[in-house]
């Protein structure tokens, strides 16, 4: 058996103000994790993300995919996005994701950093289809496996910034004012070499 040095447990708001982010720990264990990581790499629709950027195309080196309940479609920096019908391993998490957390969720976007070179940069997932027009804070839930990686959160006004090493197995829940107050990022590092899965559940409203 391997042990853990240092095993996250469920926290609060690790966010000082303007928003909520709860820390749920690790919610599957190594095993779980690891075979979730594995299914998930050969079982997902892997593609490269298509970024348009001050009217240039770019290519990412993370690859991602998109699953929702529907086949839902938005028009995202410049492309076309459509929603592939669920996977079924990941279906099931999701509903156990919405049991531990209570909250709804008809939509998976997938993200795939094969190693610590790929990374996200600084954005807040505030697209108008994450807003409920009846004003409800938009809540989504990232769940991580394999390399552990560390996420930077950057308030919008105030020089603050809060870092989350997430690690496999681990989910964290963005809600509250998060998305309109602070930044996130994923961001690179020489040292990881092996690939990372996040997913993050959201609430879509087809527009
Ligand atoms: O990989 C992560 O943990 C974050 C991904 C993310 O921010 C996103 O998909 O919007
Ligand atoms: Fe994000």
């Amino acid at each position: 058996m391997t042990l853990e040095l240092f095993e996250p447990e469920r926290r609060g708001n690790i966010l000082p103000r303007d928003g909520i982010v709860e820390d749920y720990g690790l919610i599957l264990n190594q095993a779980q994790s690891d075979q979730y990581l594995r299914y998930f790499l050969h079982h997902l629709a892997w593609q490269r993300d298509e970024v348009v950027l001050h009217g240039q195309h770019y290519i990412t080196g993370r690859k991602v995919v998109w699953y929702g309940d529907e086949h839902y479609q938005y028009r995202y920096s410049g492309s076309l996005k459509q929603a592939q019908a669920w996977n079924s391993g990941l279906f099931r998490l999701k509903q156990h994701i919405e049991g531990l957390i209570g909250h709804p969720f008809n939509s998976c976007l997938a993200n795939l950093y094969e190693h610590g070179q790929q990374a996200v940069g600084w954005h807040s997932d505030d697209e108008p289809s994450l807003v409920s027009k009846a004003g409800h804070e938009t809540v989504i839930a990232s769940l991580s496996f394999g390399a552990t990686r560390k996420m930077r959160f950057k308030h919008k006004v105030q020089p603050e910034h809060i870092d989350v090493l997430l690690q496999s197995g681990q989910l964290i829940v963005m809600r509250g004012q998060t998305q309109k107050y602070w930044k996130h990022c994923i961001s690179k590092t020489a040292k990881v070499l092996d690939p990372r899965i996040n997913l993050t559940f959201r609430y879509f409203f087809p527009g």
